[in-house]
């Protein structure tokens, strides 16, 4: 598990299709400038179980669906995708942090009992990076994001999380708050002068890398190119500078 905290950033690509093959395609063109590849909700939905180990044959796997539900039930669903057989399971998975302490302690508990040393990374989901500071409080939380994702890295880390889904706005943030252990897993992010979607707090690679983030979750502005094995080689290379 552990394994998944780089020496230097690196790049997640976010394989968001319905469509396992191109989801499959995807994983291996990337695969040489990518430390993991994302399954998420879209391909999980669509493909189920079996497409994740069958991405797991060229990248690791980062499991993104947002586990939030009573503890019985996320414990029983984080052994359910750590039930790996002979091919390898999730290398990290994620839980909403709101989900609290109870719900991130079950997860915890049933990852290490299903599936040992080679458990997947437990990361709690901060504030989504699609939301303003205006959205936010629409669902009745004051004080602005910043705020509410220290709040809720607190709270996730205590109970057993390993590492955090945060904006790249808030990893500088994290890094003093909690130091360099918590596994940082950073989308929102967006090279220079590529389109935004329906992402409200961005930055570049570059500075994301520089706050202090570990990986960086970059789906359309790869996905979305002619061609994803060279924009992944691009960001790969700007990192790297
Ligand atoms: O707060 C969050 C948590 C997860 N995501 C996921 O990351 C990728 C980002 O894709 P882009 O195409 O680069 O916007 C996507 O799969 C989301 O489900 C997030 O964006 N924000």
């Amino acid at each position: 598990m552990t394994a998944f905290k780089p020496n230097r950033c690196g790049i997640i690509a976010a394989l968001d299709t319905p469509d396992p093959a191109q989801a499959l395609g995807w994983a291996e063109s990337v695969a040489p400038h990518v430390g993991l590849v994302k399954v998420g909700l879209e391909l999980f939905c669509a493909a189920g179980p079996g497409v994740v180990r069958q991405i797991a044959q060229h990248r690791p796997v980062f499991l993104d669906l947002k586990f939030h539900d009573i503890p019985n039930t996320v414990a029983g669903a984080v052994r359910s995708v750590c039930a790996v057989g002979d091919a390898p399971g999730p290398a990290m998975l994620t839980l909403h942090g709101g989900g609290g302490a109870p719900m991130i302690e079950a997860a915890r508990r049933a990852a290490e009992e299903a599936a040992g040393p080679r458990r997947p990374a437990i990361l709690a989901v901060t504030v989504l990076t699609s939301f303003t500071a205006a959205q936010l409080a629409d669902t009745g939380v004051s004080g602005g994001p910043a705020q509410q994702v220290l709040r809720l890295a607190r709270l996730a880390l205590s109970a057993g999380a390993d590492g955090l889904v945060c904006s790249p706005h808030e990893v500088s943030l994290i890094r003093d708050a909690f130091g360099e252990s918590p596994l940082l897993v950073v989308p929102g992010v967006r090279p220079a002068g590529s389109d935004k979607g329906d992402q409200a707090r961005v930055a570049t690679p570059e500075d994301t890398a520089a706050a202090g983030a570990d990986w960086l979750v970059i789906g359309r502005p790869i996905t979305a190119s002619a061609s994803p094995a060279q924009a992944a080689a691009a960001i790969a290379a700007s990192l790297a500078g």
